[in-house]
This record gives structure tokens, sequence and C-alpha cells, in this order.
């Protein structure tokens, strides 16, 4: 392999990629959003400086299913965020991200730095009732549900539209070769080319099982604000670093 084939490769191994170079499309990515009151406490000891909670100690729980997605395929997830501020903006902090699909685990760990782990997330339509699961190490850690398409937000696809493609923050980690931090960043990302298919409201519940090494009820649920369902269109562009813990 010569030095300009090494540098070309998208991804490790070279001899068989993880994943491909962008620009990475997802078609009909379905979500099930459930925004909760949580623990002020717990909320500061998962949010990194300098990013500030935004009032009301707002975390969401997600689910989301994509059945189609540029160079990564078919593939579900589940993880928490908190909505918070960057510099004033509002901006969604990702805590923690379970999947069970190898190359957008890699990559989105390699290139936006997202907190990704294995999991085994379930989003289905159990007759009347769209229902998320999570498991970890064979054990349920997460179950969110909420009735189906009660409420439309057909007449609000714009607002919808604009609340995805607001900022989004990771928190970068890599180690170098001795060990040492090689890459810590916040990075910056914000959604594009966004197409809603439908955006439905409804009431919901959310139960979160502590776990040591998926700690997805380590933000816990004190009152649960709203539920959102919802199906889109959009492009995964490449980050920017907005903090550099190293500089
Ligand atoms: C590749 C990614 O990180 C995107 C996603 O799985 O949400």
């Amino acid at each position: 392999m010569t030095r300009d084939e090494i540098l070309k490769a998208p991804s490790m191994p070279a001899f068989s990629p993880s994943y491909p170079h962008g620009p990475y499309r997802f078609l009909r990515r379905e979500y099930l959003i459930i925004t909760y009151e949580t623990d002020p406490d717990a909320l500061r000891a998962a949010l990194p400086e300098p990013l500030e909670p935004a009032p009301g100690n707002l975390a969401y729980y997600e689910w989301m299913k994509m059945p189609d997605s540029s160079g990564f395929g078919d593939y579900e997830e589940s993880g928490s965020a908190i909505v918070a501020q960057y510099k004033g903006e509002p901006c969604n902090y990702s805590v923690q991200m379970y999947l069970d699909d190898e190359p957008p685990i890699t990559a989105g760990r390699e290139i936006w730095g997202f907190p990704k782990k294995w999991g085994v997330p379930r989003l289905k339509v159990m007759k009347d009732t769209l229902t998320g699961t999570l498991h970890y190490d064979e054990e349920r850690v997460a179950m969110g549900t909420m009735t189906y398409k009660h409420r439309s937000l057909e007449d609000q696809l714009d607002t919808v539209r604009d609340g995805i493609g607001q900022l989004n923050v990771n928190l970068k980690l890599i180690p170098d070769v001795d060990g040492g931090v090689k890459v810590a960043q916040l990075v910056g990302y914000r959604l594009q080319d966004i197409t809603v298919h439908g955006a439905w409201e409804g009431d919901a519940r959310l139960h979160l099982i502590p776990h040591v090494n998926c700690r997805v009820a380590d933000l816990p649920v004190r009152r649960i604000v709203r539920a959102r369902h919802q199906v889109v269109d959009f492009t995964l562009p490449y980050g920017h670093v907005l903090h550099d813990y190293l500089a």
C-alpha cells in the first residue's frame, strides 16, 4: 500500500474500511423523543463545561430507526441528551448512545465524537403503542411508550424542521498511542437538507433502569414534558470544533 493509498483510505482497516467517506444521507429516519425534567445535579455532572443547562433542567431520551443510511445501512439507536446552551445559543448535548451496527458506532466516535457504544435498541409500533426498548448485555435498561399518531403536527412542520436543524454538540475524546489524551474537543454540527415526512405529539411514559455500564437511569425522570414521533430525511455533514480542551 502506497502513502497515497493509505491517506485516501476512508477508515480502518485500510484494507477493508469500516465506513466510506461522506456525505451521509439518512432517509425516513424515525424518532421517538421523550423530553423530561431531570435532577439538576445529575444534569450538571453529565454536561461538560463550557456548555450550560438550558432553563428547566431538561433532558431527553430517544429511539431512532434508520432503515436507509448511506454508508451505514439499516440500524437502530437509543440514548439520552441534554437541552443545553453554548455561549447562549440553544443546543442539544448528546450524553450516551447505544446502537446495533459497527460502522456508525466507529464513524460516529472517530469523526464527530458521538458517545456511542454497542447495545440493542428497538423501536416498533406494537398495536396501538409506539414502543422503544433498549437492551444492554441482554438486560432491558429502557422502555418508552407513546400513543400512536394522536396529535399531528402537520401544520407546524416548518417549526419541526427548524428544531431539527439546530446546533448539536458532542464531547470527542480520543486517546494517543501512549494512553494520553490526543483529542479532547467539543464538536458541533447541524443537520442539513432536512425533509420532515410527518411529526406527531402524544402522551408518553419512560422507564429507565440503573445499569453501571449503560447509565441511562443516571439522568432520572422527574416529570415528562412532551413526546414527539417524527419521520425525517437529512444529511449529516462533517462537524466543526467549538472548544478545544488541549488548546
Ligand atoms: C454515523 C452517526 O454517528 C450518525 C448516527 O448514527 O446517528
